[in-house]
């Protein structure tokens, strides 16, 4: 069996990651932006693996994401207890409905719109890591911009403390190969009203950094 893979949407994000380490056993590789891309690129990763009889012991989804004001602040790391499919449903007029929610079998969903983190995995990364923010982690197909789509959201999941764009479709792949998976995150920016010139994200890789020599 080989160690942990750490998966990253970006490259800087894995150079980030990799310069944080001190086990020589983790693999850090960078699988790409959004759900559909890391979620797919992870289940490569995993099933390459464990076709070559070296399958990884466990998987995390780590990287930049925005951060819930008064939860979190820009430069604070977060670990998710759970990866959230925030924008997976249908609108109505009275407002979003989950695809959990919509009637469609349970075994088409993937294990529904929360996969937790392995528990095992969790709480050796919160001992590692004592400071770090820890609460459920949502995955958006798109980046929260505005007012009235950030509280939607805080309304939706009131114990969400960060949002990201990766960590359900890696949870997703990791839950279908078996393997365990949690999410380690820090914060670039708030979640809110876009604002570029709030993003941190030199403060946020060095987080990272940081964050990363509890991987072992
Ligand atoms: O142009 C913008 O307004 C903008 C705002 C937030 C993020 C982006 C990105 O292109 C980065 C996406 C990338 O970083 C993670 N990330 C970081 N902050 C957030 C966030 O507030 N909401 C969602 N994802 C975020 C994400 O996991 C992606 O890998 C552009």
């Amino acid at each position: 069996m080989t160690g942990l893979l750490v998966v990253t949407a970006v490259p800087a994000e894995a150079e980030a990651v990799q310069a944080g380490l001190a086990d020589p056993t983790v693999a850090v590789m960078p699988v790409g932006v959004g759900p559909a891309v890391a979620g797919a690129a992870t289940a490569r990763l995993l099933a390459l693996a464990e076709a070559a009889g070296r399958p990884y012991r466990a998987v995390i989804s780590a990287g930049v994401a925005g951060g819930f004001p008064g939860l979190v602040a820009v430069g604070g790391t977060v670990l998710g207890t759970c990866a959230v499919a925030a924008d997976l449903g249908a609108e109505s007029p009275n407002g979003f409905i989950p695809v959990d929610e919509l009637g469609m079998p349970p075994e088409l969903l993937g294990g529904g719109t929360a996969v937790a983190a392995d528990p095992g995995l969790l709480a050796a990364l919160r001992a590692a890591l004592p400071d770090a923010t820890v609460g459920p982690v949502l995955t958006v197909s798109t980046v929260t911009g505005t007012a009235p789509s950030t509280e939607a959201l805080r309304r939706r999941h009131p114990d969400a403390v960060a949002e990201a764009m990766e960590g359900y479709g890696v949870a997703v792949a990791a839950s279908h190969a078996g393997v365990p998976f949690a999410e380690l995150r820090t914060i670039s920016n708030p979640v809110g009203p876009r604002d570029r010139g709030a993003w941190r994200l030199r403060e946020a890789l060095t987080a990272l950094t940081t964050a990363a020599t509890a991987l072992r």
